[in-house]
């Protein structure tokens, strides 16, 4: 599907992977409307595009926004679901057990958060009419390498990740009949705010540990990625890692 004068949704697109994703649609020719829960005042990169302040858990407020994003910019026919947050928490520690707030809570943002867009944005789409391919859109998941190499202190991120990579197979198959891919991007470590707080010891390991290229990615290879999904009809059910072969330790 080519992403010209199609109208599609970036989570968390006011900073990161999912603003290079905005930013990269929107050069394609793309109508793209940023959900994130961020207050607009605040994002730095302006960059003309639709934006509405949304918490992705949020029922309700999802669906309000997804009718006004149809109003504004048109039939819905992309999901890039990039809104996601970390931590960085033991198990077991010298302070006690991980505290299950945090836990739960970065298991509703991930997971819950990105099968709420996932399902509304799917009901959208399935009421368009298709294009002459059959095709009625694609939803794209960010999961990370921590779903299946998750480092000490990763219990809730990985988790929340590795929900993602697992309901994506069963997703593409069940809107397989509507015309809607689903396919997920395990970024490995990526140079973006989230990354931000790594002390730079364990940053410099990282990239050492990344066989080639030795560096942190771009943003701007993750939209790449995304853009090259929404054009390629035979990527569907994956998850795809894009970490440099990076295996963390
Ligand atoms: N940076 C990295 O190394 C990697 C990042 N990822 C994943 O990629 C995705 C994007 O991460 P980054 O761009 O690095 O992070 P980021 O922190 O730069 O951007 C995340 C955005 O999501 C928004 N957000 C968070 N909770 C939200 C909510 N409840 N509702 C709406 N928006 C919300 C934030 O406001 C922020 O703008 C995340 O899901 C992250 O887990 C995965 C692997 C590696
Ligand atoms: C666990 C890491 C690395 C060691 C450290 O000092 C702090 C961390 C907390 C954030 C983690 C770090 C690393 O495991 C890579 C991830 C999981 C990072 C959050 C996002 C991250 O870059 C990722 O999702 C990679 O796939």
């Amino acid at each position: 599907m080519q992403v010209h004068n199609k109208h599609i949704i970036v989570t968390g697109g006011a900073s990161g992977l999912g603003g290079a994703c905005a930013a990269l649609f929107q050069s394609h020719g793309a109508n793209v409307t940023v959900f994130d829960q961020k207050p607009e005042a605040e994002v730095e990169a302006k960059r003309g595009q639709l934006y509405k302040q949304v918490d992705i858990t949020k029922e309700a407020e999802v669906a309000e926004a997804l009718l006004e994003a149809e109003e504004t910019n048109g039939d819905l026919y992309g999901l890039v679901n990039c809104a996601g947050i970390g931590s960085a928490k033991k198990v077991l520690s010298s302070k006690g057990p991980h505290d299950l707030e945090t836990f739960q809570k970065v298991i509703e943002v991930n997971l819950v958060g990105t099968f709420n867009m996932l399902r509304l944005a799917a009901e959208k789409m399935k009421s368009h009419e298709p294009e002459e391919t059959g095709e009625r859109g694609v939803i794209i998941n960010t999961a990370s390498i921590a779903a299946y190499d998750g480092q000490i202190g990763q219990a809730a991120y990985s988790a929340s990740k590795g929900g993602i990579a697992s309901l994506t197979l069963p997703a593409a198959r069940e809107l397989a009949t509507a015309g809607i891919r689903v396919v997920a991007v395990a970024p490995g470590v990526f140079e973006t705010p989230l990354f931000a707080s790594v002390p730079e010891e364990a940053r410099q390991q990282l990239e050492a540990l990344t066989p080639f290229p030795k560096r942190l990615g771009d943003p701007q290879e993750f939209a790449e990625l995304a853009l090259h999904i929404f054009q390629n009809t035979m990527m569907n059910g994956e998850t795809i890692r894009l970490d440099g072969a990076i295996r963390m330790p």
